[in-house]
């Protein structure tokens, strides 16, 4: 009897423990979020455990530019119980995410697409650290000032094929671009050009890109909410195993790539003419790494010119698309640039780097569509935080997300009066030459280039100046020997433009008309001479 009682009130214990628990433990959590939200930058109202189901599914960047205006410059979302700070102006994106860089440049955890998939190898979401700084010094390593010097004659001869392409072909503009950025990236990366879309390296890395970018979709995940759901056996996780399986399918690949490259050299060394293999991103890090420690696997060394290719072929296609829609859609634009081209280039030669200082309007119009449609439209892979802070009397945690709004921060009226206008001018004239137009702005954009379509801080993108003079040739280049004009009738839609990560206008059609016989001719002609460049890239097979 005695112990019967005993058992009884031991378990009795135990049931109102549990049922105890049971309600405290959400009560509290509840409490301590509530804490959280009252702390933080304001925003939409969250439902506990739950979080914003206010949140957009097509172009968020629009809805939260619209509730900038309600919450302010910097705002928080919830995901269920994970915050994400907003940015929407650009200095208080400069002054956390670059003054206060040591705290903001970090990545949130992405475990189906940065830890399973790539194994940590990418240094695009690779968390802030050694690890990663490792990699970034490396990227460096080939994209200072002088190695950008040595790829500028790879990129004026590609921009000379694009013309000649465009020649031939101009209702493919589109594709001719894609073939120009990715040549532009294989060439630096490993030093072989890119002749076809078709190409199977090119396929190949269509498909990795959108199948990672597949895995990065929220929600689509439950290891992304509970992270020890990653350490499942792949018997039960056959979601896991197939993004393992496809992982290994690109490392394969990309140590593929590598091999390409040790195989010119060996070859160019057996016959004593190494000089012959064109310098490349890959070249120059087996040179660094045949005479210094690296300390990476070769699975992730492979990594670093692979990455290359995601982050700098598809933005700098999107944003030369953009240009055209400018274009288009701003046709004085294009007859002020051929003015300047025509004065300072003439008839007989294509625009090239040696022109840049001289064609100043060229130059802001390269800043101005970079501005006016930023292709990482919520400033790229986002940045989290890894320390406390407080900014503006607001707490921002620890692991906090932290999106720049990259369409916000362009677009901010503040900063860019009538911010649809495509006007290079505003990178060029005078504040009274600004007011006579109407664009005298309220504030000074605090970066440099005048806008933030790069990123910030540690973290900016390594490619910028690669892409700003892939941009630059490829535009001065293709206006001075075209007219691009929209085709009669047709309604052109300047928000027209795709989902995603990064965006691109929705398809459209132009016409793109050789400016005279002359200027033909002379494309013809230097077509011939872009051929003798490339020679020694020599092209990925189909
Ligand atoms: C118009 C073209 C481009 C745009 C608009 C662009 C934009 C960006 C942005 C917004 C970021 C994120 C920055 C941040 O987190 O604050 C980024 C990162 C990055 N970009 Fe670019 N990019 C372009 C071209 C390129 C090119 C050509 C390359 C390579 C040659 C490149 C390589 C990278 C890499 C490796 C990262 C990751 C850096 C890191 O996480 O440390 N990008 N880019």
């Amino acid at each position: 009897m005695l112990s019967a009682s005993l058992i009884f009130s031991t378990n009795g214990h135990q049931l109102w423990l549990l049922l105890g628990a049971i309600l405290v433990i959400p009560l509290l959590t509840i409490f301590y979020d509530l804490r959280r939200w009252y702390r933080m930058p304001p925003g939409p109202t969250p439902i506990p455990f739950v979080g914003n189901t206010q949140l957009p599914k097509r172009s968020p960047w629009i809805r939260f530019q619209e509730w900038s205006r309600t919450y302010g410059p910097i705002f928080t979302i919830w995901i269920g119980r994970r915050p994400t700070i907003i940015i929407s102006d650009p200095i208080v994106a400069a002054e956390l995410l670059e003054k206060r860089s040591s705290k903001y440049s970090s990545r949130p955890r992405m475990v189906a697409m940065g830890e399973i998939y790539w194994q940590n190898s990418s240094v695009l979401v690779q968390p802030y650290g050694k690890e990663w700084s490792v990699r970034r010094k490396l990227l460096h390593h080939a994209l200072t000032p002088s190695a950008l010097r040595l790829y500028k004659p790879v990129q004026e001869a590609e921009a000379s094929r694009l013309c000649y392409q465009l020649l031939h072909n101009p209702m493919s503009w589109e594709k001719l671009i894609e073939r120009f950025t990715s040549s532009v990236v294989f060439c630096v990366s490993y030093g072989h050009r890119i002749d076809s879309l078709s190409a199977e390296v090119i396929r190949k890395r269509f498909e990795f890109m959108h199948y990672s970018a597949s895995l990065n979709v929220p929600g689509k995940y439950l290891v992304e909410s509970f992270p020890l759901l990653k350490l499942v056996p792949n018997v039960f996780a056959p979601w896991k195993r197939e993004i393992q399986e496809k992982g290994q399918l690109e490392a394969a690949e990309n140590l593929k790539l590598v091999d390409v490259v040790k195989k010119d050299l060996a070859q160019a060394q057996s016959r004593g003419d190494e000089d012959t293999v064109p310098d490349s991103l890959c070249k120059l890090l087996l040179d660094l790494r045949s005479k210094e420690h690296i300390p990476l696997s070769d699975r992730d060394f492979s990594f670093i010119p692979a990455s290359l290719f995601g982050a700098g072929s598809d933005t700098t296609a999107s944003t030369l698309c953009s240009a055209f829609l400018a274009i288009v859609t701003h046709p004085q634009t294009l007859s002020t640039a051929q003015a300047e081209l025509d004065a300072v280039v003439g008839p007989d030669r294509t625009p090239t780097f040696a022109d840049e200082a001289s064609l100043p309007y060229l130059r802001a119009l390269v800043k101005e569509v970079l501005r006016w449609r930023p292709v990482a439209v919520l400033g790229g892979t986002p940045h989290a935080s890894t320390e406390d802070d407080v900014y503006e009397g607001y707490h921002i945690p620890a692991g906090t997300t932290v999106l720049g709004n990259s369409w916000a921060i362009n677009l901010n009226e503040d900063y860019y009066p009538k911010p649809h206008l495509f006007e290079p001018l505003r990178f060029l004239s005078s504040p009274k030459a600004l007011a006579e137009l109407g664009l005298q702005p309220e504030k000074t954009h605090p970066a440099r280039a005048g806008h933030s379509s790069f990123g910030w801080g540690r973290r900016i993108c390594p490619g910028a100046d690669l892409a700003a003079n892939s941009l630059f040739v490829a535009l001065a280049k293709t206006m001075w020997g075209f007219d691009i004009r929209p085709i009669e009738g047709v309604e052109y839609d300047i928000f027209a433009y795709t989902e995603g990560f990064n965006i691109r206008p929705r398809k459209f059609e132009c016409v793109i008309e050789v400016r005279s016989e002359a200027h033909q001719k002379v494309m013809v002609r230097e077509q011939r001479v872009a051929e003798g460049v490339l020679e020694r890239f020599t092209a990925f097979q189909e």
